[in-house]
């Protein structure tokens, strides 16, 4: 099979790699030009993946078409807020029901709309059929091949199964589940609970405080993610809890890490000039908070998490407030 990989940053580029080891004809739109000459030549990606030693069957390029001609399988790995220029500019080189992998986790800030809203509008034309792979991965432990499993939220059954076989190895473990609202939305919340996470942890808050954090954020996903179409159990999957776990306490998370400088003082300004890759949960944070306020559902720690990042909020005051709430019941 031809699988076509867009966006070569750290996920992207272990996509391709994951791909390209199994013996599937694999190629990857890398959009800094350099970047694809060093991965055709050097087999590495020294920007976003570095000291992997990359598959050198990659055929990696900055040109679309190039990338496209012919792609069986298309996988969508570009940070969230530019997808749909991605697949803008992809629209035309696509054949018509192609079918889309989008692995993007986040909420478009401009519309409001999940991932999969965005792929089925900007292709829409094209009739695409479409999948949204998520599940805790952080990508240099999926790139190292430790084992890791992630869910494919997919409503075409027939095609999902097939992905799921392509995409399947040894090491990389691909579940099926027709929710895809459900997943996307777990994949896109949990980076928000991370930042509180990692905040609570670097004001030294201690492991009670991050358990606490993880229920109640659980609680939150779960809460906005049926309210938006996804079911309930979805949420207790890999996409959900799964990947809430991982990133809440695995300091390879950049949601995670951004909470943690924060903590320690600094700006959301400094801790987004210093870091070349994207912490999605900055925008979707925003993103969630007046999706919560249109859907009428209540949200306090992204509450919290948005006031700290967009509104100076001292993080501690932050915390303080989760804990002083109106006492309730679980
Ligand atoms: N890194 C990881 O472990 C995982 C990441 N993801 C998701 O994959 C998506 C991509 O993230 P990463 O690969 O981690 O990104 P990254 O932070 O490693 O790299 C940034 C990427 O953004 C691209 N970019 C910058 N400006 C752009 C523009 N104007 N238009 C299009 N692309 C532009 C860069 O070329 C690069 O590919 C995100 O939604 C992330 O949540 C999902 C699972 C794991
Ligand atoms: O989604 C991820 C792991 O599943 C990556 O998390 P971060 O974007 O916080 O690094």
């Amino acid at each position: 099979m031809h699988i076509a990989v867009l966006g070569a940053g750290s996920w992207g580029t272990t996509l391709a790699n994951v791909f390209a080891r199994k013996g599937e004809s694999t190629s990857l739109w890398v959009r800094e030009p350099k970047l694809a000459a060093t991965i055709r030549t050097q087999h590495q990606n020294p920007v976003y993946l570095p000291d992997i030693a990359l598959s050198p069957e990659i055929q990696a390029h900055p040109d679309l078409e190039t990338v496209l001609k012919s792609a069986e399988l298309i996988v969508v790995a570009v940070p969230c807020q530019f997808l749909r220029g991605v697949l803008n500019e992809a629209r035309p080189l696509l054949p018509k029901k192609p079918f889309v992998i989008c692995a993007s986790k986040g909420i478009e800030l401009e519309t409001l709309k999940p991932m999969s809203e965005v792929v089925a509008e900007a292709l829409h034309e094209l009739h695409p059929t479409y999948a949204m792979l998520s599940g805790p991965s952080f990508a240099r432990e999926v790139a190292r091949e430790l084992p890791t499993a992630v869910s494919l939220g997919c409503a075409d059954t027939k095609r999902g199964k097939m992905a799921q076989a392509a995409l399947s190895t040894e090491a990389f473990r691909v579940y099926t589940n027709s929710d895809v609202r459900g997943v996307e939305l777990g994949g896109a919340i949990k980076n928000i609970i991370a930042i509180a996470a990692g905040i609570s942890d670097g004001l030294g808050f201690g492991s009670d405080a991050r358990a606490a954090l993880i229920t109640r954020g659980l609680a939150e996903m779960s809460r906005l993610g049926q309210a938006m179409g996804g079911r309930a159990q979805t949420f207790m999957g890999l996409s959900g809890m799964g990947d809430l776990v991982l990133t809440c306490t695995g300091d390879l998370s950049r949601n995670r890490q951004v909470g943690l400088k924060l903590a320690h003082g600094l700006s959301l300004m400094d801790i987004l000039s210093d870091m070349r890759m994207v912490a999605e949960g900055v925008k979707t944070t925003e993103a969630v908070f007046r999706l919560g306020q249109r859907l009428n559902v209540e949200l306090p720690i992204t509450e919290q998490v948005y006031r700290i990042l967009y509104e100076e909020k001292n993080p501690s005051e932050g915390v303080s407030e989760l804990m002083g709430r109106e006492l309730k019941d679980e």
